[in-house]
């Protein structure tokens, strides 16, 4: 049996468009699979945590159908039953996470290849806990978690009125572009510790710092050029203080991978990563905003299946 969770809302109504079409599919009934729909945020992810503990017996692996923040949430809720498959669908308006596992299909045919032959890739994802909740916070982030200019960034496309803004003109795949536009002028470097594999960095302020699993970023830049999915290190980029202007050219270049050649980008790998401030620290994981004093970052030991076409 397979459990499809569908975020009916991704890609501005496209995962529920190609929903229809799967449940038509043959391989579909033949399958045994069934569905849910998410109703809120935070949904998928208790679904998620109730179909592992129900059925995890027979359970041959979850399909979800959605964007990245729908799959952010399955895997932090399989976490009792890592060994899991997860079977991603991209259908949201960024699908970083299908760009760094190397999807090559989409829709009804990516379903099929699923059905009929997959690969199984085991992926070591990252763990992040903010503010020293080691024990009881700790939580995975399929993509990538950033702080400072990220987390502001990501913040101003959260917002309700942008988003609506963003989706009457069908421009949902440049939301991330756009409120970066927008934030460049609030631009301002950020204060703090950082530690790479428990060595402290001679490095106390900086735009931003992101730390990747693979090298996609905000529907399709190539921000950390060199991580791997596959490697048990995560990519560290450091923007160090910069101009405006300069910013702003550096994110144009993101999109011939020029702009790791600046004298200002510094892009470190490792297994683990410590940053701590004395002010709030901006943050985004995987798209959600927030702010944080400090947070913990290490590569999970154990890994997660994901069906790959
Ligand atoms: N029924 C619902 N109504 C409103 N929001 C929902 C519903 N179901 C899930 N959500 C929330 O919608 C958010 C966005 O979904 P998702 O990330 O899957 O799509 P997207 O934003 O279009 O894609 P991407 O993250 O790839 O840009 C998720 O954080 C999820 O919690």
């Amino acid at each position: 049996m397979y459990i499809m969770i569908v975020n009916p809302v991704a890609g501005n109504g496209r995962a529920m468009s190609l929903f229809r079409r799967i449940q038509n599919e043959p391989l579909y009934k033949k399958e045994n699979c069934r569905s849910f729909l998410t109703e809120e945020p935070g949904h998928a992810e208790r679904l998620a945590l109730q179909v592992t503990q129900i059925h995890h017996e027979t359970l041959k692996g979850i399909i979800v159908l959605g964007g990245d923040g729908t799959l952010h949430e399955v895997v932090n809720g399989i976490r009792n039953y890592f060994e899991t498959p997860v079977c991603f669908i991209p259908a949201g308006s960024g699908n970083d996470f299908a760009r760094g596992i190397s999807l090559k299909k989409r829709g009804l045919k990516l379903f099929r290849s699923y059905m009929r032959s997959p690969k199984k890739p085991k992926v070591f994802l990252a763990r992040y806990s903010l503010n020293n909740r080691q024990k009881h916070g700790r939580r995975t982030f399929i993509n990538s978690i950033g702080f400072g200019l990220d987390g502001v960034v990501v913040a101003t496309a959260n917002q309700k009125k942008y988003r609506s803004w963003t989706r009457r003109l069908h421009i949902t795949k440049l939301t991330y572009p756009i409120a970066l536009l927008r934030s460049i002028s609030k631009a301002k470097p950020v204060h703090f510790e950082l530690f790479l594999d428990g060595k402290q960095m001679n490095i106390h302020q900086a735009m931003m710092v992101t730390i990747t699993n693979h090298p996609y970023y905000g529907g399709g830049m190539k921000i950390a050029p060199k991580a791997k999915i596959n490697s048990k290190e995560m990519s560290v980029l450091v923007i160090k203080p910069i101009s405006k202007k300069k910013l702003l050219a550096m994110f144009i270049s993101v999109f011939l991978g020029l702009h790791t050649k600046m004298k200002e980008v510094e892009e470190w790998n490792a297994s683990s990563v410590h940053i701590s401030s004395e002010q709030p620290l901006p943050f985004q994981v995987d798209g959600q905003s927030g702010s944080c004093f400090d947070c913990s970052i290490k590569k999970a030991e154990t890994s997660t299946t994901f069906f790959s076409d």
